[in-house]
Order: C-alpha cells, then structure tokens, then sequence
C-alpha cells in the first residue's frame, strides 16, 4: 500500500497532486519548508529518497530447491526487458520487495519524522535468511490475481512443528494487500477472515494465491488460498476487504 505512495511521490515528483490532499496543512507546511530549504525545488527531482532500495524477494541460498523451481516457473512467465527496450510482453510481473515502507528519505527533519528511519516491514525484518518469511509476489494484471511463493522458516514456529496461524494470517494479509494496492491504489486492511483447513509444516514452500473478487465504491474485496505447490492439498481458505484511503488517513487527516 505504501508502495503507491511512494510511487505517487516517485512518478510525478508531486506534481499532479495537491500536497494539502495529502497531509494535515501543518504537517505539509513543515514539510514544504524542509524541502524548500534543501535545494532549489526547480532544479531538482522532488523524489525525496537518494537511491534504489534492496529487493528482498530474488532467490537467496536459503531457497530450497522447490522454492526455486517454482520461482523458475513464474519468472519464466513474466515480462522481460531487453537491451534495446524491446522486452517480451507476458501476463505476469515479479513485484519488488523491500523492507522498509519507504527507503532512504532525505527530505529533512520533518519528513524524516513522519517515515521513522529505524521502522522496517514485519515480513522483511530478520536478517537472517530464511529463518522467517522468504516469498516472492507474481501478479498477473489482466486477470487481476497473484501468487506469492512463500517458505515458511523455522522462526515461524506455532502448534510444534509447524507455522504459527498468526504468522500465515501475516502472509495472507500482505498479499491480498499487495493484490488490492496494484489495483485500487493505496487501501488498508478492514477484515480479514480466515479458515485454516490443514497444519502447514515448518519449512513448508506454498502458494498464496489471491484474485479480485470485486470492488465497489471504496472496498476492494479478495478472495485468497493457501495450497502446496503442486495445488493438491489445501492449508489456508481466507477473504478479506482493504478500504481505499487518501494518504492523509496515515498522518491523522480524514481528508
Ligand atoms: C511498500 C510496502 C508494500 C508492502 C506490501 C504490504 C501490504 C500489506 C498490507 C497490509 C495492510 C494492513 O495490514 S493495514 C493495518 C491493519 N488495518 C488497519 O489498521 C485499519 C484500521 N481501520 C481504519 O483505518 C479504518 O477503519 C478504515 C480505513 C478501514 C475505514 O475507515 P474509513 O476510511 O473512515 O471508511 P468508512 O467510511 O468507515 O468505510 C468505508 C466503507 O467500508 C466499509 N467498512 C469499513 N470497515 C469495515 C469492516 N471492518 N468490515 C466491513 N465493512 C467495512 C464501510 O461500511 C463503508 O462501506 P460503504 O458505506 O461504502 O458501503
């Protein structure tokens, strides 16, 4: 969801939008004068972040092999890029993953106030690879559905043996949550409802598909399973709802 705001900031710099939709008119007076008293605003980018974040979600040697070959499996299916910018146009995307909502700000006291620099992603937040949540998102855009490839670590660790509910719920919820940002812009989650039909065994690979079931006004309604890889055994059934915010909903504005 942060994702959008970012890439609302990213694309347009904040042009095309009023900062006052955005954030309390306090809030953006301090951070106009930040930006103001760094550079001129003519002369530079408004992106307020000075370089590229890490992606979290491409193959590490944690991975074990059927994590890969699954990996392999989409990422065959995805969009390339070319030299010549003439890339292959498939259905599916691999989504970046990052662990931090938003990345190395430099817009000045008070926008590093409102994005803490110490705050990191709960799924991204163990060094450690592939002791918690290793996964990878695929969206397919035309048919408005994803599949996240997800290993569960042995830090996730619940009913013994196997993955804590809560820690499945996690997963469930950023990818329905990644599904409804690509197609509604920012939203967060209202309701969740889940159904866990087997255990899933620690250091499980699985798939989290999620699909569009549909939106209207404001809500963004999901529908999401939990399956192995080969799909014949089924661990998690789950719907859940997101509500389309303006950002100013983060920073105390109903706006
Ligand atoms: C780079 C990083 C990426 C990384 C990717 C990671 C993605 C992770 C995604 C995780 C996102 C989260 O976990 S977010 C964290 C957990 N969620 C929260 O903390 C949300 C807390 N709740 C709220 O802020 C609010 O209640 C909202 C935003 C949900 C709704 O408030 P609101 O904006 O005032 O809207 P409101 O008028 O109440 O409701 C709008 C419509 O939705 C309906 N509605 C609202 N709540 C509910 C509900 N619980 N159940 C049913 N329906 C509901 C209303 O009836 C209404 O329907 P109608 O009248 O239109 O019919």
């Amino acid at each position: 969801m942060l994702g959008h705001i970012a890439r609302r900031l990213g694309s347009n710099g904040l042009k095309g939008i009023s900062p006052q939709q955005l954030l309390p008119k306090e809030t953006h007076r301090h951070l106009q004068s930040s930006l103001d008293t760094i550079r001129p605003i003519s002369t530079v980018s408004l992106w307020p972040f000075s370089s590229q974040p890490r992606d979290f979600s491409q193959p590490n040697s944690s991975w074990s092999p059927e994590m890969q070959k699954v990996y392999d499996h989409y990422y065959a299916l995805c969009d390339t890029d070319t030299e010549n910018g003439e890339g292959k146009k498939r259905p599916w995307r691999k989504l970046p993953s990052y662990n931090r909502s938003i990345k190395y700000a430099t817009g000045g006291i008070h926008l590093s106030k409102l994005i803490q620099a110490k705050a990191r992603l709960f799924t991204r937040n163990v060094k450690e690879q592939g002791a918690t949540f290793e996964y990878v998102v695929f969206v397919n855009k035309e048919e408005k559905r994803c599949v996240c490839v997800f290993q569960a670590g042995r830090l996730l660790e619940g009913a013994p043996g196997h993955v804590h509910g809560g820690a499945i719920a996690t997963m469930i919820d950023t990818v329905t949550g990644t599904l409804a940002g690509f197609l509604s812009g920012p939203i967060m989650t209202a309701n969740l409802n889940i159904d866990y039909r087997s255990p899933m065994p620690l250091d499980s690979v699985v798939l989290i598909h999620s699909a569009l079931d549909r939106i209207e006004r404001r809500k963004t309604y999901i529908t999401s399973k939990v399956t192995s890889t080969d799909e014949s055994k089924l661990y998690t059934e789950a719907t859940a709802l997101f509500v389309s915010i303006s950002v100013g909903h983060l920073f105390g504005s109903r706006n």
